[in-house]
């Protein structure tokens, strides 16, 4: 019983609205599951877990490559990729539950304006200084444990060689053009953009209009709590 309550007051959204911090300490206790469990061949670049991202090197809490999700966004998403597989399509993930811990480094990172080293690839139209909101969340659905950044990719006949499809910018660009529905984006751009949208649709995700790589299962399984469990 008091395990059970200190587990609720641990979780319990706070008045103002904002989300509360889950005490859970795992993977498992949180209910977070990883993804290969489900669906053992979807293809993982987990830009986070190494330095090929934004903030320029590993990010806080990333101890290892991998996705995990709560068990029903888990589940819809390995829905996803099975049903792409009959097309010869499939995901490449980029990210998924974002520990607390990981958040809090970008925002820390979003306020040192003299580190400008990623702008060339990450944010080459925008000041840094815009970046935190619209394009960096300082409390991150994804600490939620049901949002995913990821694309689509064609396969070849054998479905040996998969390659992502054009979606007019790389991953974590930050600018209109990364807008889903952008006018700067060509007709086969956005097309592919759609693709995406309606693979992940089907399945209850819903797409984040300033990002076309970020869905959120909706609604969300634990809409008013965050999680700071490492990603292992
Ligand atoms: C940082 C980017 N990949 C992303 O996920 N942006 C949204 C707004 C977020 O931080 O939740
Ligand atoms: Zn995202």
């Amino acid at each position: 019983m008091l395990v059970l309550s200190a587990l609720l007051l641990g979780t319990q959204a706070k008045a103002d609205g904002t989300p509360a911090l889950s005490s859970a300490k795992t993977a498992d206790q949180a209910g977070l599951v990883d993804i290969r469990s489900l669906a053992p061949d979807i293809a993982e670049d987990i830009k986070y877990a190494g330095s090929d991202n934004f903030v320029g090197r590993p990010v806080d809490g990333y101890l290892a490559p991998k996705c995990f999700l709560l068990k029903p966004a888990a589940e819809a998403l390995a829905r996803v990729e099975r049903d792409l597989h009959a097309q010869h399509r499939g995901l490449l993930i980029f990210d998924c539950y974002r520990p607390a811990r990981a958040v809090a480094h970008f925002v820390r990172w979003a306020g040192d304006l003299a580190d400008q080293r990623t702008k060339p690839k990450h944010y080459p139209t925008l000041d840094k200084s815009a970046l935190l909101g619209d394009y960096i969340a300082p409390v991150s659905g994804h600490s939620r444990g049901a949002t995913i950044d990821l694309t689509m990719t064609q396969c070849d006949a054998h479905d040996a060689h998969c390659k992502p499809l054009d979606m007019g910018t790389s991953f974590d660009y930050f600018g209109t053009l990364a807008n889903t529905e952008s006018p700067q984006a060509t007709p086969t751009q956005h097309a592919h953009r759609e693709l995406l949208r309606a693979a992940m649709e089907r399945e209850g995700f819903r797409n984040y209009a300033m990002e076309w790589w970020h869905y959120t299962l909706t609604p969300e399984p634990t809409p008013d709590t965050i999680y700071d469990v490492p990603v292992q």
